[in-house]
C-alpha cells in the first residue's frame, strides 16, 4: 500500500466527502472532479483509491491534487495461499481499515466505485456499513441486466443476436451481491445495427459520465434528509 498526499488539505469545508475507488482510465473519476471543480456536484473527493499502480485515474486525482492510495491485491495472495481469512477477506479488511483510519477531513460520507473491477466482500462492506457509510457503483447495464465485468461487450454480443434492442447504465448501491443491489439512478441506451462495440462504448461512458454525477448528488442528497 502506497499513499501520497498533497501539501495542503482544505479542513474546513462543510461539503460532504466522498472516497473514489478506481482501477483505470478513470474517466469517470475525472467526471466528478469536474463536478465538483464546478460546483455542480456538492461534495469534495477526499482519497482515491486504485487496486492497480498503473491505473491513469491516480495521475488525474494527483493532478487534481487529490490525496491518493495505490492498495495492491498481489502480496497478500503470496501471504494467504489458502487461509482463512481468504486473501480477498483480509486485503478487503485493510482496504475498509484504511478509510476508517482517514483522517477526519478526509472521512467520507460516500465511497464511489468508479470503474473498481474488485468484487468487494462483507469484510468491506460490513464495518463501513457500520460506520454509517453508503457504497455505490457504476455498472454500464440496467437493473437485473449483465452482472459482472465487461457488460457493455455481452450486451452488443446480444444486440447483433437481435435479443435486445437497448442497454444501458446504472448506479447502484452495493451489496455482497454483485450488481444486485438498489438502483439509485439509471438511463437506456439504445442499440444501433451495425454499430460497433467501440461506438457502443463511447456513447455508454458519455452516459456513465452524467449519471455519475447524477447518482452520486442523489445518494448525497438522501443523506442529508
Ligand atoms: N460486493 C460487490 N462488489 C462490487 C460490486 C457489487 O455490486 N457488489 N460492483 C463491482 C463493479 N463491477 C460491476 O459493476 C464488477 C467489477 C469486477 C468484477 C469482477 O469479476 N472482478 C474480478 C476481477 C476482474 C479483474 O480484475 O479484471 C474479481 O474481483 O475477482 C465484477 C463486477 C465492484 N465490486
Ligand atoms: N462492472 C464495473 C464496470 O464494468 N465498470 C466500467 O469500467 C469502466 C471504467 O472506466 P473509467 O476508468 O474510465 O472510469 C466504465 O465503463 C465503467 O462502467
Amino acid at each position: 500500500m502506497s499513499t501520497s498526499t498533497p501539501s495542503t488539505q482544505d479542513s474546513l469545508s462543510t461539503l460532504p466527502n466522498i472516497v473514489v475507488l478506481i482501477s483505470g482510465n478513470g474517466s469517470n473519476l475525472q467526471a466528478l472532479i469536474d463536478a465538483c471543480a464546478n460546483h455542480t456536484l456538492p461534495a469534495r473527493i477526499t482519497h482515491v483509491i486504485s487496486n492497480r499502480k498503473s491505473a491513469y485515474g491516480l495521475v488525474r486525482a494527483s493532478t487534481a491534487s487529490i490525496p491518493t492510495t495505490y492498495h495492491n491485491l498481489v502480496p497478500y495472495k503470496k501471504s494467504h495461499p489458502n487461509s482463512i481469512p481468504t486473501a480477498r477477506e483480509q486485503y478487503d479488511t485493510d482496504l475498509a481499515s484504511l478509510i476508517l483510519s482517514l483522517p477526519a477531513f478526509q472521512k467520507p460520507a460516500l465511497i464511489v466505485c468508479a470503474g473498481w473491477m474488485h468484487i468487494l466482500t462483507p469484510a468491506f462492506l460490513t464495518p463501513i456499513a457500520e460506520a454509517g457509510i453508503k457504497v455505490i457503483n457504476l455498472h454500464p447495464a440496467l437493473p437485473g441486466e449483465f452482472a459482472g465485468a465487461e457488460a457493455i461487450k455481452r450486451a452488443w454480443e446480444a444486440g447483433r443476436r437481435g435479443e435486445i434492442k437497448r442497454t444501458g447504465v446504472m448506479v447502484h448501491e452495493v451489496i455482497a451481491e454483485v450488481d444486485a443491489g438498489e438502483c439509485v439512478v439509471s438511463r437506456e441506451v439504445e442499440l444501433r445495427e451495425g454499430e460497433s462495440l467501440e461506438g457502443l462504448e463511447g456513447r455508454m461512458h458519455e452516459v456513465e459520465h452524467g449519471l455519475i454525477v447524477e447518482g452520486t448528488r442523489r445518494v448525497l442528497e438522501g443523506l442529508g434528509k
